[in-house]
Order: C-alpha cells, then sequence, then structure tokens
C-alpha cells in the first residue's frame, strides 16, 4: 500500500466502560479517494470507536495517526480543525431557522466583520446545495422539511467543511430510496476530491454498491480489512457474524383465519386517502410505498397516534375510538416504531425495566409485588432470543448501541403477548444475525394467531416475511399481491 495515500491510521485503540472493556482493538486504515465501509454486529464497537476519532469520547490506549501525524482530539470541533466531519444518526437542526442558516451556524459569513452577511449565506447554501444536487429550498424553515431532507441538510452541512475525512454513521437511516441515490452521486463527487469517507451502515446492498473498502469489527476487535471487490455478501456476513447465517425459509403457506384487523376508507388530508384493508389472524401484511406515500401516517391512525379525518377502524369486531393508543393496547396492539422514542422507551430506566414495563401486572403477586423470578426468565428469555448484547440487563437501556435499543422495543411489545403487532421499519439499524431472528419470531407470533400489518422501505424484508403485500402510492392503495407474484421489481413498478 502506498503509504503516501493513506490519510488516517488507527492501530490497537481501546475503551471501557464502568470497567468492561467494549473496544480490545479497533484498527483502521482510511486511503483517499476511498468509501471505507465500518462494518460489525450491533455493539461490535463501531460508534465508540468513530467517536474516538472524533474527539468525543477519551480512548484508553492505542494509537491514532491522521496523515501521518499522531492525533488525540478532545473535542468534535478540534478533530473538524484537523479535517475529519460526522454526520450522525440524531439530527440536530434549530425548526425555526432556515436551511442556510443551519448550514453556516456558528461560521455565518460576515459584513465588515460585525454583521452577519445574509444575502452571501443565501447564496452559499444555494450554491452547495446545487452542487450536491440536494433538492432542497435554502430559504425553507427547518420545521417545515421532512425527516428526510433534515437528513439531507445535516449531510450537506458535513459535506461543506469540505474535510479530508467524512464520517458517516448509517446516513440513510432516515432517507428514502431516491435521497439515497442522490447522497451515493454526492459520496462520489468527494471521493473524487480526494477525501474519504468511512461509511457505517447494517444494509448491505448499500456497501456492495458505494464502497471500495471494508474493515470488520467484532465483539470489539479488528477480525478483517480487504477490497470490496474481493469478498461477496455471505463472506462479509460471516466475517460480521462470525459464523454463517442461518436463515430459517419461510414456513409453507400459512392458513389466514378471522379477519381481526379491518380499516374502512381510513383518509387524513393531505396524508392518506380512502384506505381500506384487512388483516387476518394468522397472517403478515407488508405495506410497500416510497417515502412520503403515506404508509407510516396511516400506521400511526390505526394505532391511535393520529386522528384521522374520515373512516374508521374495526378490531376484532368492534370499531377502535379514535386516536387513542391507550384503548389499541388494552385490545391487545402493541407497535415498534423505528423511532424509540415514539415506542415510549425510558433511555435512563434499565434493560430489564424496558422489557417488563407493560407486562408488570401479569408479573405481579396479588396484582402488587412483582415477581423478579418471572420478571428475570421474562427478560432472558427476550435477550437470548433477540441476541440482545449487554454486559448486564440491569444497566441503563441508553447504553446501548443504537441496534440494541431497538431489540428491547421489539421484547417489550412481544412480551406484553399482543394479538397484533404493527411494525414500521422494525429492524432498522438492526444488524443481518438479528434480523433473521425478528423474521421468525414474527412468524412465529402469526403461527400462534397473532397477526402483523408491516411497513418497510426495504422490499426484500417484505418479501421475506409477508404473506400479502399492499402498495401504497401517493397516500392510496396501487394494487395488492400476494406473495407468490411479487418480486422487488414490480413491487417498485407499482409504488414508483
Ligand atoms: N456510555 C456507555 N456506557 C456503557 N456502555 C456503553 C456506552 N456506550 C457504548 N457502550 C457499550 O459499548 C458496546 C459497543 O457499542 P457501540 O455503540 O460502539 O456499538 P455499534 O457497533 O455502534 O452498534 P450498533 O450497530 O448497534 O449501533 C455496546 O455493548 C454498548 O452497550
Amino acid at each position: 500500500m502506498n503509504t503516501a495515500s493513506l490519510l488516517l491510521e488507527a492501530e490497537g485503540v481501546t475503551k471501557s466502560f464502568n470497567g468492561v472493556t467494549v473496544l480490545h482493538d479497533g484498527r483502521l486504515r482510511l486511503k483517499s479517494g476511498t468509501v471505507h465501509a465500518l462494518c460489525g454486529g450491533n455493539g461490535a464497537g463501531k460508534s465508540t470507536f468513530l467517536n474516538i476519532l472524533m474527539g468525543l469520547l477519551p480512548r484508553d490506549g492505542g494509537t491514532i495517526r491522521v496523515k501521518g501525524k499522531d492525533a488525540h482530539f478532545d473535542s468534535a470541533s478540534e478533530a473538524l480543525r484537523h479535517g475529519i466531519a460526522i454526520i450522525t444518526q440524531e439530527l440536530s437542526p434549530v425548526p425555526e431557522m432556515t436551511v442556510a442558516e443551519n448550514l453556516y451556524l456558528g461560521r455565518e459569513p460576515r459584513r465588515a466583520g460585525v454583521f452577519v452577511d445574509f444575502a452571501r449565506m443565501r447564496a452559499d447554501a444555494a450554491e452547495l446545495l446545487e452542487r450536491l444536487k440536494f433538492d432542497v429550498p435554502p430559504d425553507a424553515k427547518m420545521r417545515d422539511l421532512s425527516l428526510a431532507k433534515v437528513q439531507l441538510v445535516e449531510i450537506a452541512k458535513a459535506l461543506s467543511y469540505e474535510a479530508d475525512i467524512v464520517i458517516m454513521d448509517e446516513p440513510t437511516s432516515a432517507i428514502g430510496e431516491n435521497e439515497t441515490h442522490v447522497l451515493f452521486d454526492a459520496i462520489r463527487l468527494v471521493k473524487a476530491h480526494g477525501s474519504a469517507i468511512i461509511y457505517v451502515s447494517h444494509r448491505l446492498t448499500e456497501i456492495f454498491e458505494i464502497a471500495d473498502e471494508y474493515t470488520v469489527f467484532r465483539d470489539g476487535c479488528w477480525v478483517e480489512s480487504g477490497c470490496i471487490a474481493d469478498i461477496d455478501r455471505k463472506q462479509l456476513v460471516t466475517a460480521i457474524l462470525g459464523h454463517e447465517l442461518t436463515t430459517r425459509s419461510a414456513s409453507a403457506e400459512r392458513t389466514a383465519g378471522e379477519p381481526m384487523l379491518r380499516t374502512v376508507g381510513l383518509s387524513q388530508e393531505g396524508c392518506f386517502d380512502e384506505i381500506s384493508l384487512q388483516v387476518r389472524a394468522g397472517e403478515v401484511v407488508g405495506i410497500y410505498g416510497l417515502l412520503g406515500s403515506g404508509r407510516t401516517e396511516f400506521l400511526e391512525a390505526v394505532y391511535g397516534t393520529r386522528r384521522p379525518t374520515s373512516g374508521h377502524v374495526e378490531f376484532c369486531g368492534g370499531a377502535l375510538p379514535v386516536s387513542s393508543p391507550r384503548e389499541s393496547i388494552r385490545r391487545g396492539i402493541a407497535m415498534v416504531s423505528e423511532d424509540r422514542k415514539q415506542s415510549g422507551i425510558i433511555p435512563a430506566a434499565s434493560i430489564r425495566h424496558n422489557i417488563s414495563l407493560s407486562t408488570l401486572k401479569p408479573l405481579s403477586r396479588f396484582g402488587v409485588f412483582i415477581d423478579r423470578q418471572r420478571e428475570s426468565s421474562l427478560v432472558s428469555r427476550m435477550g437470548k432470543e433477540l441476541l440482545i448484547k449487554a454486559a448486564s440487563y440491569n444497566l441503563a437501556t441508553e447504553s446501548l448501541s443504537g441496534g440494541n435499543q431497538q431489540k428491547v422495543v421489539f421484547a417489550r411489545c412481544l412480551s406484553s403477548r399482543p394479538k397484533l403487532l404493527i411494525c414500521d421499519e422494525p429492524t432498522r439499524g438492526i444488524d443481518e444475525g438479528a434480523k433473521q431472528e425478528i423474521y421468525s419470531l414474527m412468524r412465529k407470533f402469526v403461527a400462534e394467531g397473532g397477526a402483523v400489518l408491516l411497513v418497510s422501505s426495504e422490499a426484500p424484508e417484505i418479501l421475506e416475511v409477508s404473506d400479502r403485500i399492499v402498495i401504497f402510492k401517493n397516500g392510496r392503495t396501487k394494487g395488492e399481491l400476494p406473495r407468490s407474484q411479487a418480486t422487488q421489481q414490480v413491487m417498485l413498478d407499482m409504488a414508483a
């Protein structure tokens, strides 16, 4: 390897939290003009390693060299001064400000060194967004933008520093297929300028499309690095998991039972229109549509966190009261949402508490004392089934990696023994091994008489578990496909 092209070398990087070592040997060699995928299962130590690179966490040991010089940053702004920018999973825009103001927050162009030069700031923002081909108006207020556009602004902001190294931690988690293509074009532009990108994603299709090199971490240790061209999907998954992926084939044709959920002409102005569909006991119904097709809003109206303007929802033969999630839960509906805050997770509470929260009554003796033994066995069973990686279930849920927090949400919903499980992007941020566990839990759940209504932007996920697929387009149902007739291309053609 030509060392002159090396932008970053990290070796033997270690980190412990409360005496538990989570990073034993973080290593990475990053070359200019490349996209380097940092791969690993949930809790493998990727974010910890990146936070150390960025100066957001101090390291316990190891060396990091940036362009040949030892680096030890104490803050993200110091890392930025040395040419490292990050796009994190957490978005932090100021909602009342415009796109241009957000892009240049804290480094506004000034006239006479004093007054903010708004005209120049706007022109610079317009030029930057145009160059990146991001369809975002510079004068729009951040609060009026969709989540996908907010994410694009964050990406544009990181790229505007023209840093030598840009770290992208799951940059596509909030954007749709179209924006992903736009992002990849922007990444190619950045590469052409000689910068390098560290790219983290659990979506392997993206990695094979955009990355040149890869590094795998497992259980806090570097495992291997190489060129993407020299490895296939199966080999990469095996390196990430430490063993071959066991996919459980979908069980043979299931016979669906009685209708459990029916929506009748459900509409919300501007979001979705006249949606009538039915989910029967024993089946998984997948909803597929592009971002903005009204799929999430529809799920929210069914669950009760959004008020429809007309139509109604029937569940197990009775009408569901409008916008009452409490009543939905009481009647046996649980919702797993991609946004953990919406799923009601309490970040500071223990993993044990979050999993058993909605099951406290059945776990209590005389309705008062929690039966700790039953609680422990429930929590450890769910933890094992979902491969939740934690030093102890007594730790705060917020100390878990992102993917493991999402598994806690799933564990909590399943342990409340619902009849209907509504899932909105349930495996976002979840690694390949745990995804398969979640699919098989869904299959087991419907085989035992439950029903699942699933929204996912990943067509392979919908195809993997659904019995029927309803296509959404511009807030309306475009058609329905039995699993046997559905392919990724047919779904995309109908939805696009
Ligand atoms: N502040 C913290 N306190 C205690 N433990 C922590 C803390 N931050 C991270 N950890 C632990 O470090 C381990 C590695 O977490 P990290 O977030 O780096 O994983 P990751 O590879 O980024 O996972 P994911 O793909 O799920 O985001 C996890 O077991 C996590 O629980």
